[in-house]
């Protein structure tokens, strides 16, 4: 189900000073492809994600999901299309923290229509040792794998996530690049990643370069590293 953006745009309003944070953007994503987007800090990246993924909405253009036209809906018909369709991961873990990993991911997949299985899923991450345990008994690289199983877990048909490795250092970011890797192959989630670390860009089917608010280069690999394999930063 590909996602189509056709002349977007986002301008900000803050007292007298306007921000055109997405000058007309054109973008195709493919159906289980694992795109990159890359740019400097204020380039567009986030403001491109939340328009992409509903949370916020454009000021001008068009984005569709196979026939539905999203920037036709109205709020509540756009959260019911993000809880079905759209999985996220952010910087932070944003996990209940007196639920265990097993608990936390079920809450994932009981928003799912065609959930997974939960169990499978923290295996699928290398977590069935741990999936017992609570979030403050896990390391920052396990807690943000139980984040990705828990998004996972309701099977969206994308998962955005915004500098997932962020808070990582090299080692534990590689090996949630790996699940994320793994997932897209396995299940066929598309994937859509922000991240400043260009080294990423080398996992990806496609790589978009943002710069002040425009898609400055596109890059298409036809081979693509594996997450042991990329450099770092
Ligand atoms: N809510 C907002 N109100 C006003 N301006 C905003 C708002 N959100 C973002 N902007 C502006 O829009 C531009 C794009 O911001 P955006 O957060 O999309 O960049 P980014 O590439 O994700 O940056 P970073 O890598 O630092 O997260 C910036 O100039 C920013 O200041």
């Amino acid at each position: 189900m590909p996602i189509i953006l056709e002349n977007v745009t986002k301008t900000y309003q803050t007292g007298e000073v306007q921000t055109l944070a997405l000058k007309g953007i054109d973008l195709i994503i493919e159906d289980g492809e694992f795109l990159v987007i890359l740019g400097p800090s204020g380039s567009g990246k986030s403001t491109l994600l939340n328009v992409i993924s509903g949370l916020d909405t454009p000021s001008s253009g068009v984005i569709r999901f196979n026939d539905q036209v999203l920037t036709d809906y109205k709020e509540e018909a756009l959260t019911a299309f993000r809880r079905e369709n759209l999985g996220f991961v952010f910087q932070q873990y944003n996990l209940l923290q007196n639920l265990t990993a097993y608990e936390n991911v079920q809450m994932g997949a009981a928003i799912g229509k065609e959930p997974l299985d939960v169990e499978e899923v923290l295996e699928k991450v290398g977590l069935q040792e741990q999936m017992h345990k609570y979030p403050y008994q896990l390391s920052g690289g396990e807690q943000q794998r139980v984040s990705v199983a828990r998004s996972i877990a309701k099977n969206p048909a994308i998962l955005f996530c915004d500098e997932p490795t962020g808070s990582l250092d090299e080692e534990t970011a590689k090996q949630v690049l790996a699940v994320l890797e793994q997932l897209n192959r396995s299940l066929g989630t598309t994937m859509v990643v922000i991240t400043h670390n260009p080294g990423i860009g080398d996992m990806a089917d496609r790589v978009i370069k943002m710069n002040s608010g425009i898609i400055e280069n596109t890059e298409i690999h036809d081979s693509k590293k594996s997450a042991k394999e990329i450099g770092w930063g």
